[in-house]
């Protein structure tokens, strides 16, 4: 499987710790930036993320900023794209089994790295469960057909 993984910022810190994560653990890491503390815009960097999970070259994506939010929103303008903003790990798992999301977004200025990487571990191995949550993802995709 391969991850997409981006930051702004404010979350540079915590992107570097995740990555460094997911390579230990052998996965394989696609990281568009950015590349410093310098001030940029996380829409920008939502964007990339976003297309290369849409268009298939990445399969997962992993937004840090300082709290998450920032990066969810603007990730979940994208069609196809479940951004979740997670700080604990019942949500992490709660939200592959019945949301099917496919972006992660951590916050630097609010949770740890120790606990962001639990929680990344949770949300990788966790699988979508289908069933009545498929009507619910159905239910995401008729209103991105209808409001896009
Ligand atoms: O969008 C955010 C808030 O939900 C992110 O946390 C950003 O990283 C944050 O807004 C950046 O703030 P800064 O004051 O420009 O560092």
């Amino acid at each position: 499987m391969k991850i997409a993984i981006a930051s702004d910022h404010g979350g540079y810190q915590l992107k570097e710790a995740v990555k460094a994560h997911l390579l230990k653990t052998g996965l394989e890491v696609e990281d568009f930036g950015c590349h410093s503390r310098e001030s940029v815009d996380f829409p920008d960097y939502a964007k990339n993320v976003g297309e290369s999970i849409v268009n298939g070259a990445n399969q997962l994506g992993i937004l840090c900023c300082g709290t998450g939010i920032g990066m969810s929103i603007a990730a979940n303008k994208i069609t196809g794209i479940r951004a979740a903003v997670v700080g604990d790990v019942f949500s992490a798992k709660a939200t592959r089994e019945h949301n099917d999301s496919n972006i992660l977004c951590l916050g630097e200025r609010v949770t740890g790295e120790g606990l962001a990487c639990l929680i990344v571990d949770t949300w990788l191995s966790a699988e979508f469960l289908g069933g009545r949550h498929t009507n619910r993802i159905n239910g995401i995709k008729e209103l991105e057909s209808y409001y896009c």
